[in-house]
């Protein structure tokens, strides 16, 4: 095709484009949500920049808590208040529970087949119950704290030597390496041969933007090379996973190891999701290998996110670190590690752990999801399949409801107040709250407490070079979590009685 045909071929798919759907998408007499005006085509998409959740922490200060945007053809709320996050999350949760149909989950997830990415209804109903009571009960990650254990035993032996020899630690790097032995023992039983990889090119896919997703006759020409990269690696992970199962089955039934999440899986393979529908949904090697994918989604980047903030918080503030080093000479002492145990009793890590999350909700937009009706709340319309955005982040960090000390770390805020991280305090909602709410809450919770307490509790953290703590940068970047920029490095000295 001449360059002039293909030109005059995209002016028309453009004009009949606008045509078609942006007129459509005006509800007419219904009064949207307010917000700024959009351009054709791309609606918004341009004012999103490298950072979304502070743009739109802006916007909403301009327009308002339930903020409509068109993200290119997607109609789109914003939502960044307690008040209006209860009424979408908890009021009317039963409408906007669904999540909306991206291309990573078409080619790479197996479509729709997993946990995060289903629409709302029985499949998902069916999926998570097997996932809260068959891999993430609190039984069940008891029954895990043996391998946390053994995965921190020997980060602390390998911090005492660099601070035997005054070596300055990657904590960043540290903590993550952790969190993948950790994850994949876990889920995998240990079959880390190619996986880490791959699961790392999956989860870079999985928080790019995809302009397709939101201008879909764009989609054809895969401007970005995004569905090159997606077809690529849903061979290699359908390979990997295909390989793992595989050598499960090949073990023998009788043979004594604690059994990992892919074990379960596919003891439940061939059987009735839900025994008590009508239409019984049997569980296939589709679903086992998509579960698997979603509980490595969900656990790889995201506990060693939170805890690497945490400890940026803590080597910036001497005072906490201080206070929360007392409470663990108090509770554990001084001659032995912290035991998983000890958690409950420790109520100023407890404190420090929801100032990081509220800081540093590591999905500061939760993860997006999708209107099921045409409905009206507080006046506003808002139509079927609207991509609902929920700026947790921003919430997190408004002075109307955390006063004007906001942006300070201070877990002292948290004393006689009855804030859980459950999604039941609309103040506070890293996790997201409500049906889709993070169903790994609790493991993620033990997970991130027990790491940040070790490490405080064994180690003094000094930062390399002289640097002071208040010159520690704060630079994140967005993705599917929001890590920091640059890693955080540290000098350790060691703090337990020998
Ligand atoms: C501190 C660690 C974690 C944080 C901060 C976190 C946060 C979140 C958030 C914000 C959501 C979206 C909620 C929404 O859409 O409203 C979510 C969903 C989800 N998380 Fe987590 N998560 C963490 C750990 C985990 C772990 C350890 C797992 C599993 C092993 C997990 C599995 C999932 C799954 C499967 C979903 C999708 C649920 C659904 O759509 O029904 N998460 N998480």
């Amino acid at each position: 095709m001449s360059p002039f045909t293909l030109l005059i071929t995209l002016l028309l798919v453009t004009v009949t484009y606008i045509l078609i759907h942006v007129t459509a998408f005006r509800p007419k007499g219904r009064k949207l949500p307010p917000g700024p005006l959009a351009f054709p085509i791309i609606g918004h998409l341009h004012m999103l920049g490298n950072l979304p959740h502070r743009t739109l922490q802006s916007l909403a200060k301009k327009y308002g808590p339930i903020m409509s945007l068109r993200l290119g053809n997607v109609p789109t709320i914003i939502v960044s208040s307690p008040e209006a996050a209860e009424l979408f999350l908890k009021t009317h949760d039963t409408v906007f529970a669904s999540r909306p149909k991206l291309l990573f989950n078409k080619y790479v997830t197996y479509g729709t087949k997993g946990l995060i990415s289903s629409e709302y209804g029985s499949y998902w109903r069916n999926v998570r119950k097997l996932c809260t009571t068959q891999l993430l009960s609190a039984s069940k990650i008891d029954l895990f704290a043996p391998i946390r254990r053994e995965g921190l035993v020997q980060l602390v032996n390998s911090v005492m030597v660099s601070a035997a020899s005054g070596e300055v630690v990657d904590l960043s790097e540290n903590v993550s390496r952790l969190m993948e032995s950790v994850s994949f023992k876990m889920i995998l039983g240990g079959n880390t041969f190619d996986a880490k990889g791959i699961i790392q090119e999956v989860l870079n896919l999985a928080g790019a933007f995809n302009l397709a997703d939101y201008v879909p006759f764009l989609g054809i020409l895969d401007l970005q090379g995004l569905t090159r990269r997606y077809k690529k690696i849903s061979t290699k992970v359908d390979k990997m996973l295909e390989k793992i199962i595989k050598e499960h089955e090949q073990v023998p039934k009788d043979h004594e190891r604690q059994k990992d999440f892919v074990d379960v899986l596919l003891s439940l393979m061939n059987q009735p999701m839900n025994p008590h529908e009508l239409t019984l949904q049997m569980i296939d090697k589709t679903n086992v290998k998509a579960i698997i994918l979603d509980m490595i989604a969900g656990s790889f980047d995201t506990s060693a996110t939170v805890i690497e903030w945490a400890l940026s918080e803590l080597v910036k503030h001497p005072r906490v670190m201080k206070c929360l080093q007392h409470e663990l000479d108090n509770v554990v002492g001084m001659n032995r590690m912290v035991e998983e145990e000890d958690l409950t009793k420790l109520n100023y890590l407890d404190m420090v752990v929801k100032e990081t999350l509220r800081l540093h909700p590591i999905g500061p937009l939760l993860a997006p999801h999708e209107s099921m009706e045409d409905i009206t709340l507080n006046g506003y319309f808002i139509q079927r399949k609207s991509r609902i955005i929920v700026n947790a982040w921003a919430i997190g960090r408004d002075p109307e409801v955390w006063s004007k000390n906001v942006e300070e770390f201070y877990p002292e805020r948290f004393v006689d107040k009855n804030i859980d991280l459950r999604g039941r305090d609309f103040q506070l909602i890293p996790f997201g709250s409500g049906r889709r709410g993070c169903p790994g809450l609790q493991l993620g919770l033990i997970t991130v407490k027990i790491v940040v307490a070790q490490l405080v509790h064994c180690f003094n953290w000094e930062l390399p070079h002289g640097m002071l703590p208040n010159e520690l940068d704060m630079k994140e970047k967005f993705g599917l979590t929001i890590p920091r920029v640059n890693h955080l490095l540290a000098k350790p000295s060691g703090r337990l009685v020998e």
